[in-house]
């Protein structure tokens, strides 16, 4: 059925229906040089700044190489943007005019869709935390004992993040085994991927001002889905005591469509029961809920590894955003943070490569036979995922993929 909009092949429980609308960047081969925001519609990508202008109103935030000045409007620009292509896309009256503006998407090239400001990626999965806290400091309680009082967070390095697709060199560097007497330097051999969500800051907050719980929705743009590549080895031996640096900072790649947080309201539940009570900025028990119900998937070559739970995440993004912004730290438009790697209870829910073998043990089996303890040059990692939509429909967030490519060689 096909009742919700006059774009040809898009029926009603299509994943990008008139429900979802994510935003992107683009070009066309024809003007590659001319990036623009595109929004999806099924199988095509809708220039807006084109309608805009077809219609005799042109706009400025439309017209942007990037999302940046849309997302710095704020959440009234954002809903009434939503509004405006929302009519284009299903009152029959605008179809003549808005038709000539999409796009298949076959035959576009899809960009990072905003211009990155900071980079921050927490750490709230409690099966993951647990399970990479055992491996990481045998002997150690595997939570922290801050955990389950703050999101643990660290900041990336938000100029290597990049739009899925983009190939991933395996990096090189420092490790030292258990074992080795000394630390050597070469190329990565305990390569890994994380399954993610991440949440894309809009509008900005004064520096010295908390963002609250309350605030979230008046600040978070939208969500994409992040892979935040690791090199195990490096990180082993480098994380002590500052966290993730160079083993994390080589590439970390995103999703092409920004899916607006408007969009995700049938997606809204409650996080897992808490054994411990948060402080007040972080209590969300009389709140309205920010868990949300995603279900992500990771394809390893093509072939389904897992189906890691975003509705099992302990932290919620409103608290992580109230937490990073707890100290006076001021929001900055294309603010980027992750959830962290989202691991369910289950060898088939975990997020991360290191899970799914404990640590190398236990190797993935490959339908051409072939076993995996880590990434192998080659290798293409693809996380998807979709969201509950209204009327029983699932909306999807797309995907974020990549390939590895070769260690460069190093003197
Ligand atoms: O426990 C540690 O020392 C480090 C854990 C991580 O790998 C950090 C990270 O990226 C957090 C996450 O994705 O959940
Ligand atoms: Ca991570
Ligand atoms: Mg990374």
């Amino acid at each position: 059925m096909n009742t919700l909009t006059w774009v040809d092949g898009v029926p009603d429980d299509s994943p990008f229906g008139v429900h979802n609308l994510p935003y992107g960047v683009f070009t066309t081969a024809e003007r590659p040089e001319r990036r623009r925001i595109g929004v999806r519609i099924g199988e095509y990508v809708l220039d807006v700044a084109a309608v805009a202008r077809a219609l005799g109103a042109p706009s400025t935030l439309l017209e942007a190489p990037t999302l940046n000045p849309l997302m710095a409007g704020g959440r009234p620009v954002w809903l009434s943007a939503r509004a405006a292509i929302t009519s284009w896309l299903t009152e029959p009256a605008h179809r003549a005019l808005v038709e000539p503006h999409l796009a298949p998407l076959a035959g576009v090239t899809l960009h990072l869709p905003f211009e990155p400001a900071d980079y921050v990626d927490f750490y709230a999965s409690e099966h993951h935390a647990s399970n990479i806290g055992g491996m990481f400091r045998p002997g150690s309680p595997p939570l922290t004992p801050n955990w389950k009082h703050l999101p643990i967070g660290y900041h990336g390095r938000s100029g290597t993040l990049v739009v899925s697709g983009t190939p991933v060199t395996r990096p090189v560097g420092q490790s030292k085994a258990p074992d080795a007497s000394a630390p050597g330097f070469g190329p990565c051999r305990r390569l890994d991927f994380e399954a993610e969500v991440g949440f894309v800051v809009g509008a900005p907050s004064p520096l010295g001002v908390p963002v609250p719980l309350s605030a979230f929705g008046e600040h978070v743009f939208g969500v994409c889905l992040v892979d935040d590549w690791s090199a195990r080895d490096l990180q082993a031996w480098e994380y002590v005591p500052l966290g993730p640096f160079l083993g994390k900072s080589f590439a970390t790649s995103l999703s092409p469509w920004i899916v607006p947080l408007d969009a995700l309201q049938h997606a809204r539940v409650r996080p897992p029961v808490r054994d411990v009570e948060p402080l007040p900025y972080l209590d969300d028990r009389d709140a309205e809920p920010w868990g949300l119900d995603l279900e992500l998937e990771v394809r390893l070559n093509g072939q389904v590894l897992t189906r890691p739970p975003f509705a099992s995440m302990y932290w919620t993004a409103a608290q992580q955003l109230a937490h990073m912004t707890s100290n006076g730290a001021s929001l900055r438009t294309g603010d980027l943070f992750a959830s962290g790697t989202v691991s369910g209870p289950e060898r088939e829910s975990v997020g991360s490569m290191i899970e799914y073998t404990w640590n190398g043990q236990d190797p993935v089996k490959l339908a051409d036979g072939a076993g995996r303890a880590f990434l192998e040059d080659g290798d293409e990692v693809s996380i998807s995922a979709t969201a509950p939509g209204p009327g029983g429909i699932r909306l999807g967030l797309g995907e974020v993929t990549g390939r590895i490519l070769p260690a460069v060689a190093t003197p």
